[in-house]
């Protein structure tokens, strides 16, 4: 492991604003190299965040360093142009009367300008580009000279919030991922803010799952969605069903059976949740669902409410009977019952969270 302090490093940062804490202590780090994704609800602080970060917003508390080199606490501040970060917004803004490679070529000194406008309008797919001016250019194109732009004079960090969100839904996958080719071959330290888990999830070598101004939950996308850190992380990611039950001797009575819930006490109300995805359905046979197993509990009886094709999977609507517990299950196929139709449901109990429950 290199001993080399992180690219970028936020110590205890808080912001205040009338007396409401929006940014309250976070702390995290990014190498060279890395994206990492501030990812939460609207108004959780991300764009204070960066702003911070950034040098456009002054913090209450905390450190920002980079490269191990201070450069802002409450009294000390290295003003925004002179901290070798960049900038790439929602409405990425480029200048309307300035040419493609003169947008490109803004904040470059003279030397290898025009070398480094061509090799970057290369690399973005738009040699050729340079003469034109941004409003011959789609939304795409336009995005992707703002890319080139931010990245033209080499910046140690790079600070993107919701880059991709005024994009047509078509194009955004693939110019994500050439983006994300694009900072991979450069080196940056990226810190992309988004509300979309799918942007982020896509994205981010790390997620950093915000709310309510706090870091919530660090780590990998894989195992933000596979160990949430509670009820609303969970469902932050997908849909999600709730089974509700209290705990008696380390157990709890579901319409799947009991439930292991060890160390937490008889009378302690929990939520078990499970993604849609994670429910199997199975046919009625003359009354009988399918034997209990290990892995999936015990069936649960359960009428179809309503069956909807959503293009990649379908998604059916249950209500548990007896119990009338409403539960979604999708399936990766063209699978639609008939409102009415007795089904029986069963859970994988691996894919299971438990949480006690907080409201
Ligand atoms: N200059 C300001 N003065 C007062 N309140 C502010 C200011 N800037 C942000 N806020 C408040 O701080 C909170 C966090 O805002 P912020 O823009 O950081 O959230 P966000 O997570 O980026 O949301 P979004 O995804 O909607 O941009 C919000 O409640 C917002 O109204």
């Amino acid at each position: 492991m290199s001993s080399a302090p992180p690219r970028l490093e936020v110590r205890n940062l808080t912001r205040r604003f009338d007396g409401q804490t929006v940014v309250d202590d976070v702390s995290f780090s990014i190498e060279a190299g890395q994206v990492s994704c501030l990812l939460g609800p609207s108004g959780c602080g991300k764009s204070t965040t960066l702003r911070m970060i950034a040098g456009v917003d002054m913090q209450d508390e905390g450190t920002i360093h980079v490269d191990g080199k201070l450069v802002c606490d409450t009294v000390f501040r290295v003003p925004p142009e002179r901290r070798a970060i960049g900038l790439m917004f929602q409405d990425f803004a480029l200048f309307p009367h300035l040419t493609v490679a003169e947008n490109v070529a803004f904040g470059l000194k003279e030397g290898d300008r025009t070398r480094r406008v061509e090799e970057l309008l290369e690399r973005v797919s738009l040699s050729g580009f340079g003469p034109k001016y941004p409003h011959e250019l789609s939304g795409g194109e336009q995005q992707r000279v703002a890319l080139a732009r931010a990245l033209a004079p080499r910046p140690r960090i790079l600070l993107m919030d919701e880059p991709f969100s005024g994009l047509d839904e078509r194009l955004r996958d693939g110019i994500r991922d050439d983006t994300l080719e694009l900072l991979k071959e450069e080196g940056t330290a990226v810190l992309l803010v988004t509300h979309e888990p799918h942007e982020a999830m896509r994205m981010a070598d790390e997620i950093l799952l915000m709310r309510k101004g706090r870091i919530v939950q660090r780590g990998a996308p894989y195992n933000i969605y596979n160990a949430p850190v509670d009820r609303e992380a969970a469902a932050f990611f997908s849909d999600i069903n709730v089974l509700r039950g209290t705990v008696q001797g380390a157990l709890t009575q579901t319409p799947f059976g009991e439930f292991l819930t060890p160390g937490l006490p008889d009378g302690t109300e929990v939520d078990i949740v499970i993604r849609p995805q994670h429910l199997k359905i199975d046919f009625d046979r003359n009354g009988r669902g399918p034997n209990p197993t290990p892995t999936d509990g015990v069936p649960a009886r359960a009428v179809v409410e309503r069956a909807r094709f959503m293009g990649r999977e379908s998604l059916v609507e249950f209500r548990t009977d007896p119990g009338g517990e409403r539960l979604k299950a999708t399936v990766p196929a063209v699978f639609l019952p008939k409102p009415g139709t007795v089904m029986w449901l069963m859970i994988r109990r691996d894919r299971c969270f438990v949480f006690p429950r907080r409201d």
